[in-house]
């Protein structure tokens, strides 16, 4: 089944305890946590102390999108608060193979993500070694944008080297601009997990919009 990661950059920052409570409610099966350095990606998010207060407010499970210069830095304090997932950027760090190894050895699952234009030749070498590959379907930096449909090629390709080398384990998700139609596109596509941020904080009734997503 299809797991949705409610990404909380879109969640009222005035009542987040409570927005962390309601998306638990509606069934979310994750939370997505964007961590932006307003260096690697043009805008500012959030750090420690905001994911202090997820740790502390949420027991879901956290998956934490790094988007910041030099995440090796960084990498076990978000595990000590709590991250179940850090998914980083080849980009953003000459050590690729050592924030992979630093997320596995403190317990972590590790994943990389991919910009829209980046090719998944790219990341080939690594594809044995992480648990999360991210498919970024916007140009990261800020929720509510549209879904970069060129990206779906990537994803079928992606499934057919994960089937072809029997990488049982590894999850794909997709991070950006996801909707009703959109998460179908993907779900077509093999993807494990669904990010969505503004779909379920600009919605109604939570339980819902969640629960369509997961029919998708
Ligand atoms: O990483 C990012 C943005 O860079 C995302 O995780 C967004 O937070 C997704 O928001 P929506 O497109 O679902 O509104
Ligand atoms: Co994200």
């Amino acid at each position: 089944m299809t797991l949705i990661a409610s990404s909380v950059l879109a969640a009222d920052f005035g009542h987040l305890n409570n927005e962390l409570e309601k998306v638990k409610r509606a069934g979310a099966d994750l939370l997505h946590i964007d961590i932006m350095d307003g260096q690697f990606v043009p805008n500012i998010t959030f750090g420690i102390p905001v994911m202090e207060v997820i740790n502390t407010y949420s027991d879901l499970p956290k998956d934490v999108h790094l988007m910041i210069h030099n995440p090796e830095n960084f990498i076990k304090k978000f595990i000590e608060l709590g991250a179940d997932y850090i998914t980083v950027r080849p980009e953003s760090t000459e050590k690729l193979e050592y924030c992979l190894e630093l997320i596995k050895n403190n317990g972590a699952k590790a994943g990389i993500a991919l910009n829209p234009e980046t090719e998944l030749e790219t990341i080939l070498p690594y594809m044995h070694e992480i648990d999360l590959l991210l498919f970024m379907t916007i140009n990261p930096g800020f929720g509510g944008q549209k879904f970069i449909h060129r990206v779906v090629d990537k994803m079928a390709e992606a499934d057919r080297y994960r089937r072809k080398h029997e990488l049982t384990n590894l999850l794909f998700e997709v991070d950006g601009g996801i909707n009703e139609h959109t998460a179908k596109i993907c779900v077509e596509n093999k993807i494990d997990i669904l990010v969505s941020g503004s779909t379920i904080f600009e919605s109604d009734n939570f339980k819902n919009t969640i629960q369509t997503l997961k029919e998708s």
